[in-house]
């Protein structure tokens, strides 16, 4: 079984997000994606709305049967990719994880908390996201793991990938964002 993990603050989840998880799914032959709703961006200085509220609106967005959104952080106290990957490592020997994230999160992924780890457990599959193309693969990760990349058109092999292996995938991009939504008033459910 492949899973890819979409980590995200969801504050609220969006159509971008539903697009990243349709691409993934097909272009890296994924059985299922868990949606892993996080109690809060360490590197966000803002705090998200109530995380039942951010989980109930992306169960409403995201109706796919392969898609499960899920607060498992909130449940094993962590807000810390590298532990949550390590905790469902153990708990799901025989599932290959592979991480997702845009281009954004890429390009700063070298300030999250062991980093280096995170790339030595699962495989990363990076998806375009409008503006952050360049800058993610100019990104000190990426310039550390440029001889682990997958090229794009191999990205169905990404899961079977021993780790550290990484592939950016192309896709046509939807320009929208939680902060759009939450600035035109859309979503505003403080904490
Ligand atoms: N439009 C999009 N295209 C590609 N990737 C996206 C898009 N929107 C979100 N993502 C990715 O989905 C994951 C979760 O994103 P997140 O919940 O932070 O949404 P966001 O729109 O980036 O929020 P905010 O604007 O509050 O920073 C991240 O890895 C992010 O890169
Ligand atoms: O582990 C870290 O240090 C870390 C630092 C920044 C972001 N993350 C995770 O990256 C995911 C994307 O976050 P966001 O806010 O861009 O949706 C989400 O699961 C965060 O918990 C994780």
């Amino acid at each position: 079984m492949r899973v890819g993990l979409l980590g995200g603050s969801f504050d609220p989840a969006h159509e971008g997000h539903v697009h990243l998880t349709r691409v993934a799914l097909r272009r890296f032959a994924l059985d299922r994606v868990i949606w892993l709703v996080s109690p809060g961006n360490p590197l966000k200085a803002r705090g998200p709305a109530a995380l039942d509220a951010r989980v109930a609106r992306a169960q409403e967005i995201m109706r796919d049967p392969r898609v499960i959104v899920s607060d498992f952080e909130a449940q094993i106290g962590t807000a810390y990719t590298a532990e949550t990957i390590n905790t469902l490592k153990s708990a799901y020997p025989g599932v290959r994880f592979v991480w997702l994230m845009g281009a954004d999160n890429l390009h700063q992924f070298h300030r999250w908390q062991r980093w280096e780890d995170i790339f030595r457990a699962v495989p990363v599959g990076v998806l375009a996201r409008p503006g952050w193309r360049q800058a993610g693969l100019n990104s000190r990760t990426a310039r550390k793991y440029q001889h682990m990349r997958l090229p794009g058109r191999s990205s169905k092999m990404l899961a079977d990938q021993p780790a550290p292996a990484w592939c950016f995938v192309n896709m046509p991009m939807v320009q929208i964002s939680s902060t759009e939504l939450r600035a035109k008033g859309i979503w505003g459910a403080e904490p």
